[in-house]
């Protein structure tokens, strides 16, 4: 089976760090792992130092285009293959785990025909792996247009600030909302330090959210951010890297 995780929180909270975080101890236990990138703003193959992907987006335009032609190059193409072969081209292939990015919002008209196809490849596709993390948008559009349509465990990552423990509020909220199949919920709280750490969990108690684990400030992903290095690369010793082994052993790996 499959297990499905997405990560999610207001920008700047540290969504991307952790998703690739995950990816990397995931992977480097040999679990057979796709990466998929769902946030239009986000960077996570540079933040796993992968660098000019192609994204879904593209697919979806070319195919939205031929099929919108008043004469289309090939009116007799199997469209649903056609897509297909394209998403299957676009996976990135990593050291330990493949990538998709996602990309671009789509433009304007109606999208249902393709999206549709779409829904049936990545069901297909999420399928032949182990673990799938998702670096999703705080608005969770993929789900609410069922894109992808299950997820066993939605993370949702706060900083240390009662607008970022809001923001987490809000999004739980939203997935009462949707009607996508959503298992559990969990908080991540990030960027914590000695000073703001009791606070954090009684407000994590106050607003009734399950809080699986405390990334501390760490001082190792500040130093590589300033050297460029991808966090893919921190050292298992790093306060995050052994914080995250802690997560995945409470999400039950
Ligand atoms: N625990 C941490 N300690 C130190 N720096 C961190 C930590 N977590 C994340 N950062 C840094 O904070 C910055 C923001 O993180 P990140 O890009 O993951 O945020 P995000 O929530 O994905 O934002 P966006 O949605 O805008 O991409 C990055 O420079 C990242 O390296």
């Amino acid at each position: 089976m499959t297990r499905v995780i997405a990560i999610t929180g207001k920008g700047g909270t540290g969504k991307t760090a952790v998703a690739a975080l995950l990816i990397r101890y995931l992977s480097k236990k040999g679990k057979f792992l796709l990466a998929i990138d769902a946030d239009a703003d986000t960077n996570l193959p540079e933040t796993l130092g992968c660098e000019d992907v192609k994204s879904v987006g593209d697919a979806k335009e070319y195919l939205q285009a031929e099929i919108t032609k008043p004469r289309p190059d090939n009116p007799d193409m199997n469209k649903e293959s056609v897509l297909k072969s394209k998403v299957y081209e676009i996976i990135e292939e990593m050291p330990g785990y493949d990538l998709l990015v996602m990309g671009r919002p789509e433009g304007s008209g109606c999208y249902c025909y393709v999206n549709n196809l779409l829904r049936g490849i990545m069901d297909k596709l999420i399928m032949n792996y182990d673990v799938v993390i998702i670096d999703a948008e705080a608005g969770l559009e993929h789900f609410s247009r069922k894109i992808i349509r299950d997820i066993d465990d939605l993370i949702v990552v706060t900083d240390a600030s009662r607008r970022g423990f809001r923001t987490a509020e809000r999004i739980r909220e939203l997935v009462d909302e949707l009607d996508s199949n959503i298992g559990r919920i969990h908080v991540i709280a990030n960027k914590v330090t000695d000073a703001n750490q009791e606070e954090l969990i009684k407000l994590a108690e106050d607003l009734k959210l399950n809080m699986i684990g405390m990334i501390p400030l760490d001082p190792k992903i500040e130093e590589m951010d300033i050297k460029g290095i991808p966090l893919f690369e921190i050292p298992d010793d790093s306060i995050a890297a052994v914080e995250i082994e802690s997560i995945v052993k409470k999400l039950g790996f």
